[in-house]
């Protein structure tokens, strides 16, 4: 198996299908609260993407293609509940399409307090090379708390990957606290937001 998996010509056509849809269905402008309080002139809720029933497997296909370009490798994908677990199952479900054995994990925003006591659900992630994904992101908070989660777990993350970035900081933020690479599918410009 190359480190490019899914054909160039495959991987162009799904990320420019992607955009269309992430512009037609997940950008919502107008004054919105974030999640980290702040208020922001737009959202975009890529929930409506990556739980649609034709974006789904094109954000696994662009996500898989956009670390395949970067020439990193992962065994793990998942991130923190709840926006990041469908990015996880998709990435997963391209991995395995291209032949590459994925598995998928979720972080608990807290560690379960019964059952087995994990804040790290899925096969265990410990001496496996992990990739943190987000939906979007815009403080790096969440995407942070994910890289605590899997390391406290002992799995090595070697990226932070989001489809969409806001270019509000949290690339430098993930980059300098995480010491990891942040790379993302689309940046606010291509979505009519700069
Ligand atoms: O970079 P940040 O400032 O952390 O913001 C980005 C986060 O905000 C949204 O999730 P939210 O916190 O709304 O929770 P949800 O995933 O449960 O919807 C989004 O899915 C990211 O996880
Ligand atoms: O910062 C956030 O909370 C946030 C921004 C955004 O554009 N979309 C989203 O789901 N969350």
């Amino acid at each position: 198996m190359t480190a490019t998996s899914i054909p160039a010509a495959d991987a162009a056509a799904a990320r420019a299908r992607l955009l269309e849809l992430i512009k037609e269905l997940a950008v919502v402008r107008g004054k919105v609260i974030l999640s980290s309080g702040a208020e922001a002139d737009y959202y975009i809720d890529l929930r409506r993407i990556t739980l649609h029933h034709e974006a789904s497997k094109l954000v696994g296909q662009v996500m898989l293609a956009l670390m395949d370009d970067a020439g990193i490798g992962f065994e793990c994908a998942g991130g923190l509940t709840m926006g990041a677990d469908p990015v996880g199952t998709a990435v997963m479900h391209a991995a395995v399409d291209a032949g590459r054995p994925v598995d998928a994990f979720v972080v608990r925003k807290a560690q379960k307090s019964y059952g087995m006591g994990r804040q790290v659900e899925g096969p265990s992630v410990e001496g496996r090379n992990v990739l943190v994904l987000e939906d979007t992101s815009t403080t790096g908070g969440s995407a942070l708390a994910a890289v605590e989660g899997v390391r406290k777990a002992g799995g090595n993350v070697v990226a932070v990957a989001v489809i969409v970035d806001r270019a509000t900081g949290a690339k430098e933020k993930i980059e300098a606290e995480a010491g990891v690479p942040y790379l993302f599918a689309f940046g606010r410009d291509e979505l009519g937001l700069g």
